[in-house]
């Protein structure tokens, strides 16, 4: 059975006793709920991960990082390497996220770089993609996100899938308030999986998590998670405070 995953994004918000707190009412929160098949993730910014670490210990709480660079280390200032985030005890990075995309030159090319050295280090990587409106106005969006997936990850080899999560996070969902209807995500996760399984096969495909992510929040998040090939969210907004965060990982 595919794993369900709340993934927290925290993006460049909270400092590190806001950090802390945020992270210790989740991990309060969680204490008392049966889980079963859910993974809880939060992401907190680099700064403030060490911290997050120690709160998490010991809970069901997963930390994640929310990028890094492609090189091994080196003279890249201010730049995060692989194999500092697992000395840290961190089993998951988020890559290609649209805002990373757009604000900071990410192309397919240097993500498919990051992917491999995440991979390599044994991180988990949650590989984002998505489509801008135009694209969508256009009926663009499966052509967009097709050639997203494969530039990013279509060179893996199948066993490497293992340690792939999907997050479809259409970029005109992202902190607008718009939600894609469920309806308009559950049919590109289903065109996902199908050229998923068409690169490599059924198997693969159907055991794949992809993950929503676009102002998901408590009222909508049950009828989103509810869809056969939504296996969860990607959350940023709603993310931020304990009691949302803690609703949306009781929608399923
Ligand atoms: O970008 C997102 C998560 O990575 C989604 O952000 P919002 O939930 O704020 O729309």
């Amino acid at each position: 059975m595919r794993k369900q995953i709340v993934a927290g994004n925290w993006k460049m918000n909270k400092n590190v006793q806001e950090s802390t707190q945020l992270a210790n009412e989740i991990v309060n929160g969680v204490k008392d709920l049966t889980l079963d098949n859910t993974r809880v993730i939060v992401t907190p910014t680099f700064v403030n991960i060490s911290e997050v670490v120690k709160v998490t210990e010991g809970s069901a709480v997963e930390v994640a990082a929310q990028n890094m660079h492609q090189a091994k280390s080196g003279a890249y200032t201010g730049e995060i390497s692989a194999e500092m985030l697992t000395s840290l005890g961190l089993k998951s990075v988020i890559l290609g996220h649209s805002e990373r995309r757009e604000y900071f030159g990410e192309t397919d090319a240097i993500l498919a770089e990051k992917v491999n050295s995440a991979l390599a280090n044994g991180l988990e990587v949650i590989f984002c993609f998505g489509e801008v409106l135009e694209d969508r106005k256009s009926n663009n969006h499966f052509n967009v996100v097709e050639s997203q997936i494969k530039n990013g990850l279509f060179h893996l080899p199948a066993d490497a899938w293992k340690n792939i999560v999907l997050a479809y996070e259409p970029v005109w969902a992202i902190g607008t308030g718009e939600t894609a209807s469920p309806e308009q995500a559950q049919e590109m996760h289903a065109f996902i999986r199908k050229i998923v399984a068409a690169k490599y096969n059924v198997e693969l495909a159907e055991n794949v998590s992809i993950l929503y992510g676009g102002s998901v929040k408590p009222g909508n998040a049950k009828e989103i998670f509810s869809k056969v090939d939504v296996d969860g969210g990607l959350i940023g907004g709603a993310a931020l405070n304990s009691a949302d965060f803690l609703a949306l990982v009781q929608s399923f």
